[in-house]
């Protein structure tokens, strides 16, 4: 069976198939440092159609190219997948341009949860050399003392790293319905009668305790209850003020603090409850960088939690998670209120007809990327890497899907928070969006962006900035003290990587989500020159660009970097 590969240069490295054992080589290409690893598309100047896959990507001459595979099953094969891929490298495609030179860093970023598999110091710094961009805190699990822990440490790596950053993400646990404790798993079947009361403390065979006073309220006899977004489900039979009974319709081994949906209803509830607050505020004690907000129904909740975060003077992006059926009439004025938007497909494919999901993760991505806002796809991506050691390939399809969407970010769940093989996924994660994303047609401007921001300044140099990048096939090189440009230009979706200088330590953990962005801190000098000469110097040092290669310069915003110089300017200067 063919698989899958991802090509990447490695500098000064050539192809050497005889050196080390196929594991070490493919642990040494794996690695996939988002600063420290260019990856470029094969060479050649034909599109062609190899076997079964088409092959469509511009090529940069002379680069030394090397095979991935997409997990370390494939080890075995590597000199097979070399050999084929030396086949492939006679062709390619220079639709991009004569000039055409991209560097092909991942793109797409990985958010990756951070639960009992991967909370310890060596797991964090394993997870952010794996490809990890985002940490992610779940609220609905844990307490304030284990998240503050894996708070420290992406600290304490972002503080030793010198060209890798990770960004943390506080995701509430928002209105959830959840089922109580039980003494141990129960296993329940088809046709069987089953109970869930508001008493609390209950939990045996036939009863479970629900965290919801109003739970009884809000479901009626003929409703579909969801556990786990569908992994059991329950028809209503009828109520009692205190209890709803049910028949068992897909049955399965029911745990202690499950998930409930009520097909097609959202719980009435507020999206950001008690608990919401005092997590809020426990994230705003952090500096977190984002909070995702969960069963977001209206725009006015989006502007509660701004004010709130305006007056304590905090810079936290709003990341709205669209999963509750009662947001999608909203979709417009909840991200337009918001800086980004999840796809948060588990709640989402409960609440709503499953197979409505991928046309909502489409219609949400697409909305996103019009307004400019940043957007996650979440939950299942890599489910089965639970606990196998491969992923299915409908979910390798997933990712690519996603990335081919152009989403900002790609999350995983319980793949790294409780899962068997946390790395291995993260991996599989990176190669194949890195795959994927060699294959999407560079130099191209997407149509709806740039008629939205035609209208600001900074929207126009971001426009035409990345015009200006995509046609000479150059990354682009930004400054910005708030970030603001950077995304900007992320939004536009530049063929080439964009590194975004920052003096901010704050603005480069935030930069770490958004699409095609490497955020690089350093100090500004007081004259701009000197900067740009700090910066270009800094890029050659770490292998990012080459001497003698173009880059397009960015200097634009809204707020002044430069006192006495021009704030708007775009410059292509030769490293
Ligand atoms: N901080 C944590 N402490 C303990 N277990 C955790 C933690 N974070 C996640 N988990 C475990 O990993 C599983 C998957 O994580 P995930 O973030 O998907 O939570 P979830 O409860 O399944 O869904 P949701 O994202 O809707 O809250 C959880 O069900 C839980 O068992
Ligand atoms: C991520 C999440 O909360 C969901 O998919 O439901």
């Amino acid at each position: 069976m063919s698989q899958v590969v991802a090509t990447r240069s490695i500098h000064s490295t050539p192809l050497s198939p005889g050196s080390g054992s196929a594991h070490d080589r493919a642990q040494k290409f794996l690695k996939p440092a988002t600063f420290s690893s260019t990856v470029f598309p094969p060479q050649g100047n034909k599109c062609s159609q190899i076997g079964f896959r088409s092959f469509s990507i511009s090529a940069r001459k002379s680069a030394p190219v090397e095979v991935v595979p997409v997990s370390l099953e494939d080890d075995s094969k590597i000199e097979e997948h070399l050999k084929h891929f030396r086949g492939m490298q006679q062709f390619g495609d220079s639709s991009a341009g004569m000039w055409s030179k991209p560097t092909f860093r991942r793109k797409t970023k990985i958010v990756c949860t951070i639960g009992p598999s991967t909370d310890t110091k060596e797991m964090i710094w394993q997870l952010a050399e794996a490809g990890m961009n985002v940490a992610r805190l779940n609220m609905s699990h844990g307490d304030h003392a284990s998240h503050q822990k894996v708070i420290d440490l992406v600290k304490e790596y972002n503080a030793q790293s010198k060209d890798n950053v990770i960004a943390i993400m506080l995701d509430t646990k928002g209105p959830e319905v959840r089922s109580g404790d039980l003494p141990q798993p129960v296993t329940l079947n088809s046709g069987q009668e089953f109970t869930f009361t508001i008493q609390r403390g209950v939990g045996t065979a036939d009863c479970v305790s629900v965290n919801y006073d109003d739970f009884v309220n809000d479901v009626e006899a003929g409703d579909m209850l969801l556990v786990d977004g569908g992994m059991m489900s329950f028809l209503v039979t009828s109520k009692t003020h205190d209890s709803v009974k049910c028949e068992v319709v897909d049955g399965g081994e029911l745990k202690s603090r499950r998930h409930l949906n009520v097909r097609g209803k959202s719980a009435t509830l507020p999206s950001i409850t008690e608990k919401d607050w005092d997590d809020i505020k426990f994230g705003v004690d952090n500096q977190v960088d984002f909070y995702a907000v969960s069963f977001v129904k209206d725009a006015e909740v989006v502007h509660e939690l701004k004010n709130y975060l305006k007056s304590c003077g905090a810079d936290i992006h709003v990341i709205v998670k669209i999963e509750s059926a009662d947001s999608i009439p909203n979709l417009h004025s909840i991200i337009t209120a918001s800086d980004g938007a999840m796809v948060a497909r588990g709640d989402l494919g409960a609440e709503l007809p499953i197979e409505e999901v991928p046309l909502l993760q489409e219609e949400i991505i697409n909305l996103c990327r019009s307004m400019g806002k940043a957007v996650i796809v979440a939950t299942n991506m890599l489910e089965s890497m639970i606990v196998h050691p491969t992923p299915t390939r409908a979910e390798v399809s997933d990712i690519a899907i996603a990335v081919r969407e152009g989403s900002d970010g790609i999350m995983l769940s319980g793949e790294t928070a409780h899962g068997k093989f946390p790395l291995k996924a993260v991996k599989v994660m990176h190669t194949v969006a890195l795959r994927t994303e060699a294959t999407i047609p560079g130099g191209q401007m997407p149509p709806n962006i740039g008629q939205v921001f035609k209208n600001h300044m900074s929207e126009m140099f971001a426009y035409h900035a990345t015009m200006m990048s995509n046609t000479l096939g150059t990354s682009t090189v930004v400054f910005t003290r708030t970030g603001s440009m950077a995304i900007l230009l992320s939004h536009y979706r530049p063929s080439a990587t964009i590194f975004a200088f920052t003096n901010e330590k704050r603005v480069q953990q935030k930069l770490a989500l958004y699409q095609g962005v490497c955020p690089i801190y350093m100090e500004f000098c007081n004259d701009a020159e000197a900067t740009f000469i700090r910066a270009l110097d800094l890029l050659q040092k770490q292998g990012m660009v080459k001497k003698g290669e173009e880059v397009a310069l960015v200097q634009s915003g809204r707020q002044p970097i430069w006192r006495f110089q021009s704030t708007h300017n775009i410059q292509i200067r030769k490293v």
